[in-house]
């Protein structure tokens, strides 16, 4: 049994502190505000983020961050990218032993073009830490707690640490591989919201299976092409992290980066999208740093720049799509590794 402590309750730090819980490990779970942290403590339910979901009994809340961290040898921060930040300085204000770090959010930093992992290596101390995982994968929250069969990936320049954190979430519902391809694996659950917010656009404006098809092929090779220019490997883009969380993001009804993109397709705007979910919608905010990164990096982009173009610059959505039919003709491998 570990000692383990997840900073986030919303619907994926919940479902995160659920498996750890269920695993048999000390869990205590960070939730900010305190009402909702004595929900979950004493009530054992979530309402607001997993409802109608049962919470194991032995997993507790708590909403002092600095008794949740002096908890956990593992601590596992489950907050949206935008938050990563204030609370690592947190954490690093604290007088506390080396932590192993887990973190399973997916979104890139606009302007500093910082990955979550590099957030989190800049804010904190070399004595607060040990060392950075990601733990990411096609794995909506809704999904695990009904034990559905999951696989995620590990992924870590220490394999080691990787496969601790493999020990600490294997069960027979929630698998877990190691990769050592930090990179690619933070970059393809980044970059997959934002073609989910396509997808979504696309089936709200009535597109079909072609449609969704070609966004997802198409999408995945712009990812690749920009991630192996960032020096990624590019076979992580066709495995769990990549290609997986890439279907599972733009075909479930479970995404709110679909639905948002749903909302938006049928006539909605972008704000009454956003005040209506009332849970992250990370693919905005990436948007704006994968547009920058196509910049930096000198990579073609086109259906991440025609989301930008849709969120930011209020292109009509039909002219979008028109767009990028009409662009000049290609060979279909043209390009797809950087050259
Ligand atoms: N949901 C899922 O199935 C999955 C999500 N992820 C990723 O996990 C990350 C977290 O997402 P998810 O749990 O779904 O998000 P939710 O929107 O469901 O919940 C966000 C949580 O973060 C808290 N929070 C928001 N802002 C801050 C802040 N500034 N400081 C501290 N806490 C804050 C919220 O607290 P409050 O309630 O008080 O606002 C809430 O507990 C995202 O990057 C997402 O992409 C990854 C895999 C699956
Ligand atoms: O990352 C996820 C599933 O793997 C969750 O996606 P959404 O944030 O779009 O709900």
């Amino acid at each position: 049994m570990e000692k383990v402590t997840v900073i986030g309750a919303g619907s994926w730090g919940t479902a995160i502190a659920f498996i750890l819980a269920e695993n048999g490990h000390d869990c205590l779970l960070w939730a900010r505000r305190s009402e909702q942290a004595e929900e979950i403590d004493k009530k054992h339910t979530n309402h607001a983020y997993l409802p109608g979901v049962s919470l194991p009994g032995n997993l507790r809340a708590t909403s002092d961050l600095k008794a949740a961290v002096e908890h956990g040898d593992t601590l596992v921060i489950a907050v949206p990218t935008k938050a990563i930040r204030d609370i690592c300085a947190e954490v690093n204000a604290m007088e506390i032993d080396a932590k192993l770090l887990v973190h399973v959010s997916k979104g890139i930093e606009p302007d500093s073009l910082k990955r979550i992992s590099e957030m989190i290596d800049e804010e904190l101390a070399p004595s607060k830490k040990k060392s950075i995982v990601v733990l990411s994968g096609p794995s909506h929250a809704e999904e695990v707690v009904l034990h559905h069969p999951t696989t995620v990936t590990a992924a870590s320049t220490d394999l080691a640490a990787a496969e601790k954190v493999q020990d600490l979430f294997m069960n027979q519902y929630f698998r877990v591989y190691t990769n050592n391809d930090i990179v690619g694996v933070e970059i393809g659950a980044a970059l997959k919201n934002v073609i989910a917010l396509a997808a979504g656009i696309s089936d709200g404006l009535g597109y079909g299976d072609n449609a969704k098809a070609a966004l997802i092929t198409r999408g995945l090779a712009e990812i690749s092409r920009l991630g192996v220019k960032m020096g990624a490997n590019p076979l992580t883009f066709s495995g769990l992290t990549g290609l997986g969380d890439l279907i599972v993001t733009c075909t479930s009804v479970h995404s709110r980066n679909w639905k948002a993109g749903n909302m938006l397709g049928q006539g909605n705007s972008l704000e009454e999208v956003i005040s209506g979910m009332g849970m992250v919608i990370e693919g905005v905010r990436t948007a704006k740093a994968a547009h920058q990164l196509a910049r930096r990096y000198e990579v073609s982009m086109p259906l991440t720049e025609a989301l930008y173009a849709i969120l930011f610059n209020d292109v009509d959505l039909k002219e979008a799509v028109d767009q990028l039919m009409t662009r000049m003709k290609k060979q279909e491998m043209e390009d797809l590794f950087g050259k």
